[in-house]
């Protein structure tokens, strides 16, 4: 207990233990009980016990997957509206990328790294992707790559400013599509691996875009590749629960926070480096969408997520003083495998039908090619169902919470591979990140 005593030598009030103050009795446990306050009620006994959730039960396999308990919303679904996507000028080409790299890392002494790095390229599926580090910007930021130098203060600035720019360029797309004006947008969800600022991406997209002063925005920072799926989530939430709300949806990535110098004691590094690229995906989504004005791309039907039991040490990020670590288990691809049938299948479960797996089309994130060959073989899918996956993988890389968000939108285009799925009426779009986390929307097609 504490007493304000007067320090008359000094003239000022302070609080000291109730113990130094001589007369002051000591309270016991009863005169805590005789004089409850009224701002520290006595604890109740509780009279409703929550029962046990299904998602949080841990489970040693997704085979007894369960759905989780928000069935699917039948009044005025989420919709998604319009899709804009952006990446920076800088192109690269992966077949040269090993070269570039070490060169410009001055690690070409590293022969053995090198040729891994080589044989890790040949086989990533990757034909290009974009990035923001060019041979100029290295050179006038050497602390990307000088081992032991830090470079968390230099990275953090760029980013940023960097991250809203290429979200900014990602929503005018989807904004021009929508077409209604940007002061119209009611919510911002904004996610982002990369960097961490104060104020963060979504204030300078507020002012950037010219969106409302009282646009109500949430930022999901550092979840990972499968916060598309969770901006989604938090979206179909938003707009079902607010009918006249248009929630504007940013995912912004850049692969540059994990950057710097082959290193043989960190060989992970060598795929991160090798299958990350930039990119930023903007989504509208809404519910109600106005006829003649709005013209829906996607209903969400169902989103939810589970994490694979014991699995938190599979992919991790640890941030240092010389940028982010990025750890990927070799095992990622068999764990994706063991756990992503039961938690589709549970998805698809929400759809009248409950179709087959062959039946609908799929927006997978393309984590790398080990880990779309273990859910083609997982789900037995027929290799057309991961074709739009696949070319986003080929031309864009894994750009982290973008990418699930890029495959959709490759999937409503009729000129690619990813046509071969269009005739599906309903589908699934899933992520995975750290965690292991897995997140899916069940999604209907809108005609
Ligand atoms: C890296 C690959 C492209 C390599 O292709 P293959 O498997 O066909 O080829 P391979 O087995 O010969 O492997 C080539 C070389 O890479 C090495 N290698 C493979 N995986 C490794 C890993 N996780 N850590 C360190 N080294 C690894 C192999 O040992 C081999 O080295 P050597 O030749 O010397 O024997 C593929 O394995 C892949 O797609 N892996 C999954 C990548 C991944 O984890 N993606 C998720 C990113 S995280 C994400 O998406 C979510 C998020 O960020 O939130």
């Amino acid at each position: 207990m504490f007493l304000e005593v007067e320090i008359a030598a000094q003239g000022r009030r302070e609080w000291v233990p109730s113990e130094s103050v001589p007369g002051t009795p000591t309270p016991s446990c009863e005169t805590w009980i005789e004089q409850p306050s009224p701002r520290l009620p006595l604890p109740q006994a509780p009279t409703w016990v929550e029962p046990p959730s299904p998602r949080l039960t841990p489970r040693s396999s997704s085979a007894g997957y369960t759905p989780n308990a928000f069935p699917p919303v039948k009044k005025s679904p989420a919709c998604i509206l319009a899709m804009g996507r952006a990446n920076p000028p800088n192109k690269i080409d992966q077949a040269t990328y090993t070269d570039w790299y070490f060169n410009v890392t001055n690690s070409s002494d590293k022969v053995e790294l090198k040729q891994k790095m080589q044989r890790i390229c040949d086989r990533s599926g990757i034909q290009n992707r974009y990035s923001i580090l060019t041979e100029e910007f290295l050179k006038q930021h050497p602390e990307f790559y000088t081992p032991g130098e830090p470079s968390l203060e230099q990275r953090n600035a760029i980013f940023a400013e960097e991250v809203p720019k290429l979200a900014h360029e990602a929503a005018v797309e989807a904004i021009r599509e929508w077409g209604r004006a940007a002061s119209d947008i009611t919510h911002l969800v904004v996610a982002t691996l990369t960097g961490v600022a104060i104020p963060g991406a979504d204030v300078m997209l507020t002012k950037s875009l010219g969106l409302r002063p009282d646009v109500n925005r949430v930022m999901l920072y550092m979840l990972g590749c499968y916060a598309g799926v969770t901006a989604l989530r938090v979206a179909k939430d938003l707009a079902e629960n607010n009918p006249s709300s248009r929630i504007l949806i940013c995912c912004s990535e850049l692969a540059a926070p994990t950057f710097r110098a082959p290193n043989e004691k960190f060989p992970y590094d060598l795929v991160g480096t090798a299958l990350f690229g930039d990119g930023a995906s903007a989504v509208i989504v809404g519910a109600q969408p106005q006829p003649q004005i709005e013209r829906p791309l996607y209903q969400i039907e169902w989103v939810g997520e589970v994490l694979a039991p014991d699995s938190e040490k599979i992919i991790e990020g640890t941030l240092k003083l010389e940028g982010l670590q990025f750890y990927l288990d070799r095992t990622l691809p068999s764990l994706v495998s063991k756990h992503v049938g039961g938690f589709c299948r549970a998805a698809l479960d929400n759809a009248p039908e409950k179709p087959g797996f062959n039946d609908v089309f799929w927006a997978v994130h393309s984590g790398g090619p080990a880990i779309l060959n273990a859910v083609e073989a997982a789900l037995e899918l027929h290799p057309e169902k991961l074709s739009a996956s696949r070319h986003i993988l080929k031309h864009f890389g894994n750009i982290s919470a973008s990418t699930v968000l890029f495959v959709l939108d490759e999937l409503r285009k009729d000129d690619t591979p990813a046509d071969k799925q269009s005739d599906c009426e309903w589908g699934i779009a899933v992520a995975f990140g750290p965690g292991v986390t897995i997140e899916g929307a069940l999604l209907k097609r809108c005609k």
